[in-house]
């Protein structure tokens, strides 16, 4: 039974990062989750999760207090609906479910109560939410993270984690900055983690894409981690590709209003110790087969540079690089036909 003190949470997708918010948000004493899963249901539930992680350390077999295999159908199985919504899953808008049909059983349209958080990488995610739930509050979740499931339940997490949490615009409902506040105290309280409230959504959100707009695609294509590009042909990889990507994502962040600081760039070059040998969760993605978000951490960030005129040829390379790397999946999945060869 959840105390009455405690908010209830419904994490969607219990992965690197889904797995670690879960932890701390029950550490935390303030909350009671739901974690729902997919490919590890079975591991996790049978044996729960093993966790190495540089802010927890070694917990083995921990499970949350509820795990599910299936999206919880509020109205069908009359459940009180969750306080908040977490979701932590890939956001991919060119696969289906979206995120907006995703969240549909647990989710009624004419929500009022429940605050959604997107806890995912990339720009103008809630955007689809607001003609969908018009009323509903949702929160931005800026994870600098690095963690990773090795293995279904196997998570391993070897950067600490730092999470900013704001409120997306939205002109139908005055701004839930007082939700954003809540949740960041239930998420810091067990200590652990460096959880903080978001100023400025837009800002934090095109920062971050200096890092995942050019460091996640060009590690998943060269197969490279962010310590082994840095050391890569001494450093030419990184000044003749990485530099000039993320200045381009600079520009456009400029052309939208968005002012990042000085420096930026450098920063995002550096962010991993190089020792650490960061994969980026699209590196991870396409090492075990799984589909990428290059649209919303790509195309996006390109399409308003490209609106606002700045010319970004080296990411919209990087795009269309992505793009045939999401249709080689495609076709491994059997979702795509193709001719057959000529004998
Ligand atoms: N990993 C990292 O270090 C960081 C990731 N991020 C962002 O966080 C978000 C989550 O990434 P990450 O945790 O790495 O991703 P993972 O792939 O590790 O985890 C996503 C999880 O969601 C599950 N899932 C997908 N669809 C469903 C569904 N319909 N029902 C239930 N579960 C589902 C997946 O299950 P299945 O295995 O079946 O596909 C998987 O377990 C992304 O937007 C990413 O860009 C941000 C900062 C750092
Ligand atoms: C940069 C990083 C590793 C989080 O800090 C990330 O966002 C990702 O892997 O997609």
């Amino acid at each position: 039974m959840t105390s009455s003190l405690k908010k209830s949470v419904l994490i969607i997708g219990g992965g690197a990062v889904g797995a670690i918010a879960a932890l701390n948000l029950e550490v935390g004493g303030l909350a009671s989750v739901t974690l729902v899963l997919r490919s590890n249901y079975n591991a996790v539930s049978e044996h729960g999760f093993d966790i190495k992680s540089c802010d927890h350390g070694s917990i083995p077999a921990w499970k949350p207090s509820i795990v599910r295999n299936s999206i919880p159908d509020i109205i069908k199985e009359s459940l009180p609906p969750y306080d908040y919504i977490l979701l932590c899953t890939k956001n991919i808008p060119d696969i289906p479910p979206t995120v907006v049909n995703l969240v549909a059983p647990a989710l009624p349209r004419n929500n009022t109560h429940t605050t959604l958080i997107l806890l995912q990488n990339g720009l103008h995610i809630y955007r689809p939410f607001l003609e969908t739930h018009p009323q509903t509050p949702v929160l931005s979740g800026i994870s600098m993270i690095g963690s990773e499931e090795t293995s279904p339940g196997q998570i391993i997490q070897d950067e600490g984690d730092k999470l900013l949490i704001g409120a997306f615009p939205n002109p139908n409902i005055d701004t839930p900055s007082s939700a954003a506040l809540e949740f960041v105290n239930i998420y810091k309280n067990g200590g652990k983690t460096d959880c903080k409230l978001s100023e400025d959504v837009l800002h934090d959100r095109w920062r971050k894409l200096v890092y995942n707009a050019c460091l996640n695609p060009i590690c998943a294509i060269l197969g490279l981690d962010t310590g082994r590009l840095r050391l890569a042909a001494n450093g030419e990889v990184t000044e003749h590709l990485v530099r000039p990507a993320m200045q381009e994502i600079v520009e456009a962040a400029k052309a939208n209003g968005v002012v990042l600081d000085e420096g930026v760039v450098q920063m995002m070059i550096d962010a991993d110790p190089l020792q650490s040998y960061l994969s980026p969760s699209m590196y991870s993605d396409v090492r075990k087969g799984n589909f990428i978000e290059h649209e919303n951490l790509l195309g996006e960030p390109l399409r308003e540079g490209k609106k606002a005129g700045v010319k970004m040829p080296t990411i919209e390379v990087l795009y269309h690089m992505a793009k045939g790397i999401q249709w080689r999946t495609m076709e491994k999945r059997g979702m795509v036909d193709i001719p057959s060869k000529n004998v």
